[in-house]
């Protein structure tokens, strides 16, 4: 029977050549790639006749408007950190990746151009390739393109980002000081930006800055995606929260007398929810779903998150307010209803002057609302009663006569074809005095602000100007039309914590874990004193982490300004996320403490950590350190030079401690960089991620090929192994079959002649 089943068996072979099959038809084929691409139809008669009736653009461009707009996008970053890293970075990227990577002018059989340094951004520090992510991501001949970009996002030093998506924080212009609100935030490229403005002073071994960001998303899902971007920031002075940005509670933070007082922000996102139709380039299936009904239904939402932002500024701060739409009615519409509203309050400002040799087109002053069958009208009252619940009343442009008033010309629109990016809107309120709104008497309700977190709430209801419960219509729209821009670069490695999550994941969620910090009597923290030589300076209370009971796992570490912050507010608003893994648990009988010092948290508290626990390396050092990718087989202390051989004896314990290095890159630009090495009993490593080894590595102008993966050919070769072992299973099937033939034949052989013998 079994050698039976072996024949039968022969049915494995053919499901392994079915999947086989299966997986071929699975990988990617170029060729039917970009037919698919081809196909999307890339036009949509009603935005062509929306568009027009608005005179988006003008009429002699509107061809060169139209063709950009089926294009695909060119790719474009920002290199990012301190002013000493960016400008290190720009080195490399200019003088040797550049050259080596991308025909700068040198014929090269390609048609490829050039790479084009972003005019309006500041200290050439953002760039644009003429090739779009995809193509990037799917040709061989971009393979390490990709990989530096991939690594170098990975660990920081650059950020992918649409060029027009970084308007806004330039704009916002953020110091160091500032307390600032990203009321839309996710994923995030543009909090992340934020964040980078407040660490832009920031020097080797200055504390944090003492501004933070609060970046609040309402989708749930949406906030995870924000905690992976921003993680690799590696900011103590961020925190992630989750609301409708429409109805944020008001917060509380300590006076200067000590005494809680009401939270203003010195600068505000407000980069709201869009149809995104500026980003068709990037996301052609918006062609299909166009409809004029998608703008109209955003605009209230639109308009009370914006309405919110303003409540929340401080008089003398700064909102920018932004979409990546071109519909005057997700934009002027809603500054126009803001500012009037607003009675002189809040004033438009025009930042074209901080964008130098950026092309746009001055904000509308007039605009047609549309219902969805694209008739246009001139005023409410021509509007029908079937669309009298789309086409609202404060959607209709300010009267000619008092179109001056609101200045909307100062609003900054771009168009696709202008500088070849996406379209996008932006516009930036100073808040001159209090709102109308906030100048009249709280009532008795109003003025108690200790509220829990109630999604419900409504905030400043009773003064704020007359707002109709949201809509049905708006509600839905809201969450499908979210502009998906960007959720597609991290989608996968979304990981929210473990569980099922709540019936309505975008409003409610998962129930985070507590943000528990030291207090003053701490047990843990003399030990941590003793093992790391901290400085007293550093006050226990801004760690935290993220278990009220039991072994602490991990040390997270806060700003002080943040840690009130939550202290104070922790019952009004939901936390998704907050603080840097500063010390990591690490049970290693060789210590006398069990935690050890962790690489993103370093930048935080190495300032505070003695000479106890520091050695100061050369450059020869520091290459044996990243270069060793096997922590099965870290250098042998021998191995490095006599000086840091006596500075690692001086260490009194095993386990962790700061490697610092002060020195030139390969372009003779000061470099000072600090990371968390591992003394072993014979060996010492760093305690530090490839990627991380392969940047410094490369700005030491160290040879870091080995670190290159060709997924095309590693591709190609495992294609080919796979087959050869397929080749093999399926000899050894066709050997199995044969021999089981055989040996069938032999047992009939042996049946007969058993008959023949008188067997059963
Ligand atoms: C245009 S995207 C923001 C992009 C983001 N600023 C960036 O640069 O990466 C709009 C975001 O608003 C969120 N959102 C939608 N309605 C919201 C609301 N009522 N309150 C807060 N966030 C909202 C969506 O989940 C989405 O992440």
């Amino acid at each position: 029977m079994g050698r039976r089943h072996g024949i039968r068996n022969s049915n494995s072979f053919a499901q392994k050549k079915r999947n086989q099959k299966h997986k071929q038809k699975d990988v990617w084929d170029p060729a039917k790639a970009r037919m698919n691409y081809v196909d999307t139809v890339r036009e949509s008669e009603g935005f062509s006749t929306y568009y027009k009736k608005q005179n988006v653009c003008p009429e002699n461009e509107w061809e060169q408007m139209m063709a950009t707009l089926k294009e695909t996008l060119p790719t474009s970053f920002r290199i990012t950190g301190s002013k000493m890293e960016a400008s290190a970075m720009l080195d490399v990227i200019e003088g040797q990746f550049f050259k080596e990577l991308l025909p700068t002018g040198v014929d090269t059989g390609t048609d490829i151009k050039p790479p084009k340094q972003l005019p309006w951004y500041p200290d050439r520090l953002a760039w644009q390739l003429d090739i779009s992510r995809k193509d990037i991501r799917r040709s061989e001949e971009y393979y390490r393109l990709h990989n530096f970009l991939i690594a170098e996002t990975s660990t920081g030093n650059i950020s992918r980002q649409e060029a027009v998506s970084m308007i806004p924080p330039l704009v916002l212009d953020v110091k160091p000081h500032h307390k600032v609100l990203d009321m839309c935030a996710a994923p995030g490229s543009k909090t992340a930006q934020l964040i980078e403005m407040l660490h832009a002073d920031q020097q080797p071994g200055d504390p944090p800055p003492e501004g933070f960001v609060i970046a609040n998303d309402m989708d749930n899902m949406r906030c995870y995606m924000l905690v992976h971007q921003l993680k690799r920031l590696s900011s103590p002075c961020v925190v992630i929260v989750n609301h409708d940005a429409s109805q944020l509670p008001n917060m509380q933070i300590p006076g200067q007398d000590g005494n809680p007082t009401p939270l203003k922000f010195d600068r505000i996102l407000c980069d709201v929810p869009c149809t995104g139709d500026g980003t068709l380039r990037k996301n052609p299936d918006i062609w299909e779903k166009w409809n004029a009904a998608n703008g109209n239904n955003l605009h209230g939402i639109q308009y009370r998150v914006a309405r919110r932002g303003l409540e929340l500024l401080a008089v003398g701060g700064r909102m920018v307010y932004s979409t990546c739409s071109l519909n005057p009615i997700e934009n002027e519409a809603v500054l126009h209803r803001i500012l009037k509203e607003c009675e002189g309050s809040v004033e438009l400002e025009d930042a074209s002057a901080s964008l130098p040799g950026l092309q746009f087109k001055q904000g509308m002053t007039t605009w047609t609302p549309c219902s969805k069958d694209l008739i246009g009208y001139e005023k409410y009252e021509d509007v029908p009663e079937q669309w009298r619940t789309q086409v609202r009343p404060s959607m209709f442009p300010p009267a000619k006569e008092d179109a001056s008033k609101y200045n909307l010309d100062r609003c900054i629109r771009i168009l696709p074809h202008l500088q070849n990016t996406g379209g996008f809107f932006v516009a930036v309120l100073n808040k001159v005095k209090t709102l109308p709104w906030e100048a009249r008497p709280k009532t008795t309700e109003q003025s108690s602000d200790s509220g829990e977190i109630n999604e419900a709430t409504e905030v400043n209801s009773a003064n704020s100007p007359p707002v109709k419960k949201r809509r049905t219509d708006e509600a839905e729209s809201t969450e499908q039309n979210v502009n998906s821009d960007e959720t597609k670069e991290v989608s996968d490695e979304v990981k929210p914590p473990k569980g099922n999550p709540k019936k309505n994941p975008k409003s409610r969620g998962y129930k985070e874990d507590p943000f528990v910090f030291f207090s003053e009597s701490e047990e843990l923290w003399p030990v941590l004193q003793e093992a790391y030589d901290l400085k007293s300076e550093l006050s226990c209370t801004s760690f935290l982490t993220r278990c009220a009971v039991g072994k602490k796992k991990n040390i997270y570490f806060t700003t002080p300004a943040l840690r009130d912050l939550i202290k104070n507010n922790e019952q009004r608003i939901k936390i998704i996320n907050t603080g840097v893994k500063a010390f990591a648990r690490c049970d290693n009988k060789a210590m006398k403490c069990c935690f050890r010092l962790a690489q993103e948290g370093l930048k935080c508290i190495e300032s505070f950590i003695g000479p106890k626990r520091r050695i100061r390396v050369d450059k020869d050092d520091l290459v044996l350190l990243l270069t060793c990718q096997d922590p099965s087989c870290p250098p042998e202390i021998e191995k490095y030079s006599a000086p840091t051989q006596e500075a690692l004896n001086r260490l009194e314990d095993h386990g962790s401690f700061v490697v610092e290095f002060e020195g030139k890159t390969s372009f003779g630009r000061q470099l000072v960089t600090t990371l968390v090495g591992w003394k072993g009993t014979r060996s010492v490593r760093a305690y530090v991620g490839v990627d991380e080894c392969v940047h410094t590595l490369r700005l030491l102008g160290e040879d870091v090929s080995k670190y290159e993966v060709n997924k095309f050919k590693n591709r190609a070769e495992n294609k080919e192994s796979e087959l050869a072992k397929i080749n093999e299973e399926s000899k050894q099937e066709t050997d199995q079959k044969e021999e089981n033939e055989n040996d069938t034949v032999e047992d009939k052989a042996t049946v007969t002649n058993d008959h023949e013998n008188g067997n059963p």
